[in-house]
């Protein structure tokens, strides 16, 4: 786990209108990027107001990944990550421990990818057999595939806006991570949280204290049930209420890396003790598998040098995902 301190500390996570996201004026775009800035340098998590997924795109989404979980256990079973050479499939409750101080998340997942035979269409793709390979798919929710794959391509197209604004935020040109996302690396993963009782076991929450691994997460989090907490510069957790309408948008530990730093990966953990289910998306976006993540312009300088080793993205985050799951493996 990357615990990198916060620069300053927080109380309160901001909320930041997307409205202007694609505007063709360069001065509100630029205005935007200066709040994205703020909130990457200072929280390394926001919200999105507007952010362009249609609400029926999500309540479709959300209404196949119910009946998913509720499958039998042997259906969720046979596609069981662990079966498959590139971390798609289901992940049972426990199964998964994003921190490796606890016993396992009180969670049960499903994790799927880009698929090469359904075209996007500006972007050409390649499998190259690293991670970016096949899904699979539950028999019994004939349009289960369908459903993911809306939503999945739908975040995708907000995710490669993202890229342009993040770009700008730091002061590069606004095409700067085009060549190097070509090929979404983009992890989507449904999550099912039992509620879980108020006094519970230590070392079992819902998710884990953990950073994220990949260059942000876009997330879905369900109205009304209040469970993810994002931890500040002192230590202190502070709740990530669910606001009606918003996705929730943090950083992961590829970009601060490749920033240096200057972007914060910030911990967070997730417990569900409203009592009902819960249920989240998060859309874990990287780039292109071989881009080497060396010193991004403007985030080193002689009195503040690149703290990393440069790696390649795809196998730093294959390295990330094959520790997670490492301690599940044994039962299966
Ligand atoms: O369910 C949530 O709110 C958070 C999930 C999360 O942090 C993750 O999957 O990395
Ligand atoms: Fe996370």
């Amino acid at each position: 786990m990357m615990n990198a301190p916060t620069s300053k500390t927080f109380e309160d996570i901001p909320v930041i209108d997307f409205v202007n996201a694609t505007s063709n004026d360069p001065v509100l775009r630029r205005a935007l990027a200066d709040e994205i800035r703020d909130a990457c340098v200072n929280v390394g998590f926001f919200y999105i107001m507007n952010h362009g997924i249609p609400e029926n795109t999500i309540d479709t989404t959300i209404g196949a990944a119910k009946q998913f979980f509720a499958l039998p256990t042997q259906s969720k079973a046979k596609l069981d990550i662990h079966k498959s050479p590139n971390f798609k499939g289901y992940t049972a409750l426990l199964g998964e421990n994003a921190n490796p101080e606890n016993r396992g998340d009180l969670h049960e997942g499903f994790d799927l990818g880009y698929e090469a035979n359904v075209p996007l269409d500006d972007i050409v793709l390649r499998d190259d057999g690293n991670m970016t390979g096949a899904n699979v798919w539950p028999d019994e929710l004939p349009t289960f595939r369908k459903d993911m794959l809306d939503y999945y391509h739908a975040a995708i197209q907000l995710g490669r806006s993202l890229f342009s604004l993040f770009a700008l935020a730091l002061n590069l040109p606004e095409n700067f991570f085009d060549d190097k996302i070509t090929k979404p690396a983009a992890i989507m993963r449904l999550l099912y949280y039992p509620p879980q009782p108020p006094r519970s076991d230590e070392g079992v929450i819902g998710i884990g204290a953990h950073t994220d691994y990949e260059c942000f997460t876009i997330l879905w989090q369900q109205q009304d049930i209040q469970a993810l907490q994002v931890m500040n510069a002192n230590g202190k957790w502070i709740d990530a209420v669910s606001i009606p309408g918003t996705l929730v948008l943090n950083l992961g530990d590829q970009f601060a890396r490749w920033t240096n730093d200057v972007f914060k990966s910030t911990v967070h953990r997730a417990i569900n003790q409203s009592g009902t289910e819960r249920y989240s998306i998060p859309l874990f976006f990287g780039t292109d598998y071989d881009v080497k993540l060396e010193p991004i312009p403007g985030c080193t300088s002689p009195e503040n040098p690149f703290k990393y080793e440069v790696v390649t993205a795809g196998e730093y985050v294959k390295s990330r995902l094959e520790a997670t799951y490492a301690h599940s493996k044994e039962t299966m």
